[in-house]
């Protein structure tokens, strides 16, 4: 059974913290108030008995009451109670279609949020028209022939050779077949590849996702829709951050602050930047397994996990003795560990935002505030699987991967049009830029105990 609405905004924090849910009528991210006037913002029509919830979309309003619950989308809509959602709606490539067989309940004046805007708009156009949105089948089949090269490849070192190098060798290898996996399982739940039969993209990714890389993807894909709809966002009073950017172990803007009450927060924070790197990289992978499926119902990925151990442990059956068991699994570990960095680093340093200001902002111009993407040569963007460019990726969520690179020119043009910041760095001064706002933010922490 998928999590509830409530679960899935709510968790990160609550479990993490050890926090019980807020109790302040929050369930979908909107307060009591504003989901029982059904609109939030003074500029909108109210719904017809004031108690209906609504969402905006191309300057109509949508009555999404009854729909909450269904929306294949998952909670997020919920988020967008009384707010004009169009650009987050179109990102994220709803058919138009959709709202076709929806009678619309109101109308609003649609209010430009940031002059960059339609350049956005017309920038989706363009790449629909170059065919970045459609799936390139023989580019996955490749892929997946190269997870499947490395997999084999990781057999045969720890079958066929006794020197413990080689098969610690073989565990170097394993790291890039989880990493890779995830990013297969990255590309299938955000439906890039079969698209518009969600079924097969989300078994895909099961398979990617569970099997190989050992993690739950629904509950990944919970977490990342709203990771990607409301990016380094922050709900202080309903308890609740974008919840990929969220750890217990450090504070890596001031609003979260807030969130941290405790003296064992207060020494984390303090020393974040030095437990920065050796948490991700040696805690990272350990964490996102068990916490995925701490509370997974979906019985897919309990059958994907199974698959997973099953040849995990025909593989480690072949090691000579349990220390070596231990050592290849916390090289596989921590060499993955590493690949975790990427998508921090494209975040941690970066704006974020309260939440009532989130709804005030451009969409898109946030997706810009809140990203960073990776100077690479293009004969890397396989390691980084295409994330490297993250700032095309958080605009477009659903273009193939692929054409990211193709896409960033054109994104760049914007931004320079609208003198917004495009930030782009390399792995390197990524790191230390983070690691240097991370102890900027531990030294002005304060404890505010509740
Ligand atoms: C009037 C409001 C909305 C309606 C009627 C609606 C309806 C739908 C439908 C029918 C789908 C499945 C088909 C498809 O993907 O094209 C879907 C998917 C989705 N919706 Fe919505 N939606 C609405 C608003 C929103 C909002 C505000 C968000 C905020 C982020 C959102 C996020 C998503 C996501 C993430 C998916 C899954 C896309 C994918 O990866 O395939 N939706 N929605």
């Amino acid at each position: 059974m998928p999590p509830t609405t409530t679960e899935v905004r709510q968790r990160s924090i609550a479990t993490e913290i050890g926090d019980q849910p807020a109790a302040n009528g929050h369930a979908n991210g909107f307060t009591k108030e504003r989901a029982a006037n059904g609109v939030a913002n003074g500029h909108l029509v109210p719904s017809e008995d004031g108690k209906r919830k609504l969402v905006g979309v191309d300057g109509f309003w949508y009555d999404v009451t009854d729909f909450i619950d269904k929306h294949p989308g998952g909670p997020i809509i919920g988020s967008f109670i009384g707010e004009d959602a169009t650009h987050v709606f179109h990102a994220y490539g709803h058919d138009p279609k959709i709202l076709k067989h929806r009678k619309p309940v109101g109308t609003y004046a649609m209010r430009e949020r940031h002059p960059a805007d339609k350049d956005f708009d017309e920038l989706k156009k363009i790449f629909e028209e170059r065919g970045y949105f459609e799936t390139d089948f023989v580019w996955y089949v490749k892929k997946s022939l190269v997870v499947f090269a490395l997999w084999m490849t990781v057999w045969f070192l720890v079958t066929q050779f006794s020197a413990w190098y080689m098969h610690y060798l073989g565990a170097f290898v394993l790291a890039f077949v989880w990493q890779q996996s995830g990013f297969i399982m990255h590309d299938f739940m955000h439906s890039q590849v079969f698209r518009t039969n969600r079924k097969k993209d989300e078994a895909g990714g099961t398979f990617f996702g569970a099997a190989m890389f050992g993690i739950s993807a629904h509950w990944w894909q919970d977490e990342h829709i709203f990771h990607h709809g409301m990016t380094n966002v922050v709900d202080v009073a309903n308890r609740w951050v974008d919840p990929q950017m969220w750890e217990v172990s450090w504070a890596q803007n001031e609003k979260l602050f807030p969130l941290f009450t405790t003296t064992m927060h207060y020494i984390f924070i303090k020393i974040q930047h030095i437990t920065f790197i050796p948490v991700v990289t040696f805690i990272g992978r350990y964490e996102i397994v068990t916490d995925s499926f701490r509370r997974e119902k979906r019985w897919q990925e309990w059958v994907g996990a199974a698959f997973h151990w099953t040849w995990m442990c025909c593989l480690l059956s072949y090691l000579p003795t349990w220390r070596e068991v231990g050592i290849f699994y916390l090289i596989a570990a921590s060499v993955e560990g590493i690949f975790h960095f990427q998508l921090i680093l494209s975040h941690y340093c970066k704006a974020f935002l309260n939440i009532d200001e989130f709804h005030r902002d451009s969409w898109y111009k946030f997706q810009i505030d809140s990203n960073m993407n990776l100077n690479t040569y293009w004969f890397m963007d396989w390691y980084y699987g295409g994330l490297n460019f993250h700032i095309e990726h958080h605009l477009f969520p659903k273009m193939a991967r692929k054409y990211l690179r193709h896409a960033s020119p054109l994104v760049k043009e914007v931004c320079a049009k609208h003198d917004i910041e495009y930030d782009s760095q390399s792995f390197v001064e990524a790191l230390v830029t983070t690691l240097a706002h991370l102890k900027k933010a531990g030294t002005h922490f304060t404890l505010d105990p509740r």
